[in-house]
């Protein structure tokens, strides 16, 4: 069945049912090392996540490490070209749960991602990237602990489903001749714009079916979450990309108030119900002032719209949502995406899980780690309905490869959150709190220790997970 490598005697198949893994005590991992920092990071991750599940469950239960290759290690092993052999999709298809280090990707030409690639192959629609301080870490702001967001970002397609044209191919220049002549002159609202005909070309699909399962999924978080944490903001530049960006935001408000009605509240609903609640007796149209700046200089067909607004949300939510009710819900706000970026640097504590497409959450997913301490305090997880690859949100940083100085931290927590996706939450705890009073004791990798005032003589990568191990108490 595998051409160059051999699973491990001992070990179960983790298996999923209805979209939730099935986890033996002692199920089988694949682990994709990575290039650059990996071959720091790998080593330093497994030995953190062994000593946790040793320590808390005392031989009753262990990880079957299962190696399997991508990125440079494949080609070594593989032959030229052999970015992501067949072995390895087979390994994570049959296994179901795999955690990685960072793959190259190189800019302009050569291979697409193989990080990308993998979320696509096994259709892993959801990057859950979580960003929360862990207490000592050094930051750039002023109180980077109020900032606790879940970056939901969907996975799988907008312009990362990579299905552009070279600027003077020959398929390029013919979709370009085809826009210009035909689409766009046969699209009113597009007027006399016309594509350079020295353009490269790129597609942004974003459906309703990819959009209203990442928030559908979303929203399930966040109804785990404790109650001041029970928020889902959709970012979008729909101001600009109407019909993709726009849509995505469409799409998941009508999710959130068709599947999830009687568990979920827009914040426009919410400044409805809250203004009745406050004047019992206020008018429709009063309502509606209330809510829409610059009420008084719309059009008379557009005021009756926001009237008629006010009216199908208090005919239809009042007795489930009003006199209150509505604060007990999840609730759905929307920000445009330039705006989210100074958003959670100016009032981070307001939100906590950010839906986003594709692009918005790569760029949101770093902005957001930088603030509590760096990319080397960014975990994630790729996670879909029979399958989760868990990795960090930060690359391969090849200018630090092999010298054992990365902050391995990221990885780790993502260790950490493939634990608690196993349902192995004690040995989750274990590195939670090892990580937390190593940085607390300033026991920290160069990253942070260059950050620490006064500067502090940083920890390897390797000694970095001997300390949060030594704390694990
Ligand atoms: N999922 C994946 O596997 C990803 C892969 N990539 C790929 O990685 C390669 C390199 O990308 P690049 O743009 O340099 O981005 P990287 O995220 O790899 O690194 C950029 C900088 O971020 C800091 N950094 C990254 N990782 C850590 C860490 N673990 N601890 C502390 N600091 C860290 C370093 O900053 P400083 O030097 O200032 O300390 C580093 O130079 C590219 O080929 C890219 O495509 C990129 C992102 C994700
Ligand atoms: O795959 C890559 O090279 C980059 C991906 C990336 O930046 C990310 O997923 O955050
Ligand atoms: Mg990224």
């Amino acid at each position: 069945m595998y051409e160059k490598i051999t699973p491990p005697a001992a070990g179960a198949k983790i298996t999923f049912k209805n979209g939730e893994p099935v986890v033996p005590d002692n199920p089988i991992i694949p682990f994709i090392r990575g290039d650059g920092t990996g071959i720091d990071i790998w080593p330093a991750t497994q030995k953190v996540l062994d000593a946790a599940v040793a320590k808390a469950y005392k031989g009753q239960r262990q990880i079957s490490w299962f190696k399997v290759y991508a990125g440079d290690e494949a080609c070594d092993l593989y032959g030229t070209y052999q970015y992501l052999p067949q072995d390895t999709l087979t390994a994570i298809e049959e296994y179901g749960v795999a955690i990685k280090g960072p793959l190259t990707t190189p800019i302009g030409g050569g291979i697409r991602s193989l990080n990308v690639a993998l979320r696509q192959i096994f259709d892993l629609y959801a990057c859950v990237r979580p960003c929360r301080y862990y207490a000592g870490t050094p930051s750039p702001h002023k109180n980077p602990e109020k900032l606790d967001v879940i970056v939901y970002r969907e996975n799988t397609e907008d312009i990362y489903l990579g299905i552009e044209w070279r600027q003077g191919s020959e398929i390029g220049d013919r979709l370009i001749k085809i826009l210009n002549e035909e689409l766009i002159p046969a699209t009113p609202e597009h007027g006399k714009k016309r594509i350079p005909l020295d353009s490269g070309i790129g597609i942004k699909p974003i459906s309703k079916t990819g959009s209203q399962r990442l928030v559908r999924r979303a929203i399930k978080h966040a109804l785990l979450l404790p109650k001041n944490k029970q928020q889902v903001t959709l970012v979008h530049k729909g101001n600009i990309m109407k019909y993709t960006e726009g849509a995505f935001r469409d799409w998941g408000y009508e999710l959130a108030t068709s599947e999830f009605r009687q568990e979920t509240v827009t914040e426009q609903e919410s400044w409805i119900l809250s203004n009745k609640e406050k004047n019992p007796n206020i008018s429709l149209e009063e309502n509606a002032r209330q809510i829409e700046p610059g009420f008084d200089n719309l059009t008379p067909d557009k005021k009756a719209q926001v009237v008629k607004e006010v009216e199908t949300v208090l005919n239809s939510i009042w007795a489930t949502h009003g006199d209150g009710k509505w604060k007990e819900k999840v609730l759905v706000n929307d920000r445009i995406a330039d705006s989210i970026f100074q958003q959670i640097q100016t009032r981070p504590d307001e939100y906590s899980i950010l839906a986003t497409m594709n692009l918005n959450g790569d760029y949101l997913s770093d902005a957001a780690a930088a603030i509590v301490g760096g990319l080397g305090m960014g975990p994630g997880a790729n996670i879909g309905d029979s399958s989760a690859i868990f990795e960090a949100t930060h690359g391969t940083a090849p200018k630090h490869a092999g010298l054992d100085r990365i902050n391995p931290g990221s990885v780790i927590l993502s260790g950490v959150m493939m634990l608690e996706f196993l349902g192995w939450q004690e040995a989750a705890d274990l590195v939670k709190k090892g990580l937390s009073d190593a940085i607390a004791n300033s026991q920290v990798t160069y990253d942070l220790a260059r950050l620490l005032e006064p500067p502090v003589e940083p920890l390897k990568c390797s000694e970095f997970a001997d300390a949060i191990i030594q704390h694990f108490g």
